[in-house]
């Protein structure tokens, strides 16, 4: 039976777990998603945020489990996109009476323009709604993830409900970090900032800002819109989202990512990577053939040296790199420090490689090495050379 989960007296989790997704617009969830609905139990009944369409039975279900869903007076809407507000018309069905309550205008605004017309309610920052011994008060995070988010603080219960922000995605049958493994819950949630969040990193960085500002023991648990809840790493989390995450500092690491059709690209990119071992930086090889873009871009958030090659095929670059390039570029990682090392076979003009180059100048990468470009097949001398360049490179 699907049942709602308590997460403190009178606040319960009633989301839907969608164990089998497998690709979120494009971003591979290896482990699932989540999508996350709370429900408070107050003088006024709230709920915060809904969950995707198809999930309507799922919802109802958990919500049914401990009250009539036609009870809910009062519906938090933190962010537009409908794997949230999917089911906001299902909720004003049930109770034609409900208050919606969204960020004002862009929240109310999308809203609208999703579901037409039903009463929406627009508040802004530091705006607070007494639902009985419980205020809520509501903070716009815009950008994090579309114009319209926003977070909600549950001073009495000290919980944070974040949206996307904090979220990872990842479907288990227990709701918080602690019950699960924290190497896999980090890893989905550094995945999910690197593919979701990661334009909008000072947005982001604010948004930490005015957690932190909330003081040191204002949180006992961050419940985000996608995942676990965050009870026993509230600390672990925060801390990544600011110092790795948002803070734009580079580590000496190194990520080569390219395809290659017979194998001399391949074998440029080998060579580069035992460079950078001999130099005693950290590497990551990764065929895009057999890599998710999502992935790479995981790889990508903090690595200082980024080395991307194609060989040359019609004039262009391989359509599997062109795809990471233009999704590269969508998550606009600029960053002056970033070193970039554009490489690639060809046989009559290099076109491949040098197209990588000038997209990789796009976002702001220093080439300091040029295009290293090879004629054909790289022979042994030329990878000992090559080798050699990421030597003195990372050195
Ligand atoms: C279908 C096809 C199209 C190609 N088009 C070009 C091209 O437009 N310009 C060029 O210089 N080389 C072209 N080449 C040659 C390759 O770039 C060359 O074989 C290169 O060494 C392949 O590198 P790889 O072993 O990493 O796949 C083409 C090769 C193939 C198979």
């Amino acid at each position: 039976m699907l049942s709602a989960v308590r997460i403190k007296p009178d606040v319960y989790w009633v989301g839907a777990v969608d164990w089998n997704a497998r690709s979120f617009h494009g971003y591979s969830t290896e482990d699932g998603i989540t999508y996350n609905a709370y429900l408070i139990l107050d003088e006024k009944v709230t709920l915060i945020d809904t969950a995707k369409i198809t999930f309507k039975d799922e919802l109802l279900a958990r919500i049914s489990s401990v009250i009539d869903p036609s009870k809910i007076d009062i519906l938090v809407c933190n962010h537009v996109e409908m794997d949230h507000s999917g089911n906001v018309p299902t909720i004003k069905e049930l109770n034609p009476n409900v208050r919606i309550l969204a960020s004002a205008p862009q929240g109310v605004k999308g809203l609208t323009a999703h579901y037409h017309d039903l009463g929406f309610e627009g508040v802004k920052t530091g705006d607070t709604l007494e639902i009985g011994k419980r205020t809520l008060t509501f903070v716009q995070t815009p950008m994090v993830h579309w114009p319209d988010n926003m977070v909600t603080y549950d001073a009495y219960d000290k919980i944070l409900f974040s949206n996307d922000a904090f979220g990872q995605h990842f479907a288990s049958s227990t709701r918080f970090d602690d019950e699960n493994d924290l190497g896999e819950v980090m890893k989905q949630a550094r995945k999910y900032y690197a593919n979701i969040v990661q334009p909008y990193r000072m947005q982001a960085a604010n948004a930490v800002k005015a957690v932190r500002k909330l003081g040191p023991d204002a949180i006992d648990i961050i419940a985000p819109a996608h995942g676990v809840c965050w009870r026993s790493h509230v600390a672990d989390i925060l801390d990544a989202y600011e110092n790795v995450y948002t803070s734009g500092k580079l580590e000496e690491k190194a990520l080569v990512a390219y395809d290659s059709m017979w194998g001399s690209t391949d074998k440029m990119a080998h060579a580069i990577a035992d460079g950078f071992l001999a130099a005693g930086v950290p590497v990551r090889l990764m065929d895009v053939k057999c890599t998710h873009i999502s992935d790479v871009m995981e790889e990508f958030l903090d690595c200082k040296y980024v080395a991307m090659g194609s060989p040359t095929l019609n004039s262009q670059m391989m359509p599997p790199m062109a795809e990471l390039m233009t999704y590269m570029k969508g998550l606009s990682p600029k960053n002056e420090c970033r070193v970039g090392i554009p490489f690639g076979s060809y046989g009559w003009a290099p076109l491949g490689p040098k197209s990588i180059a000038s997209e990789l100048e796009g976002v702001g990468f220093d080439l300091p090495l040029g295009t290293l470009a090879c004629n054909w097949i790289p022979d042994q001398a030329y990878l000992d050379d090559l080798r050699q360049k990421i030597v003195d490179l990372a050195k």
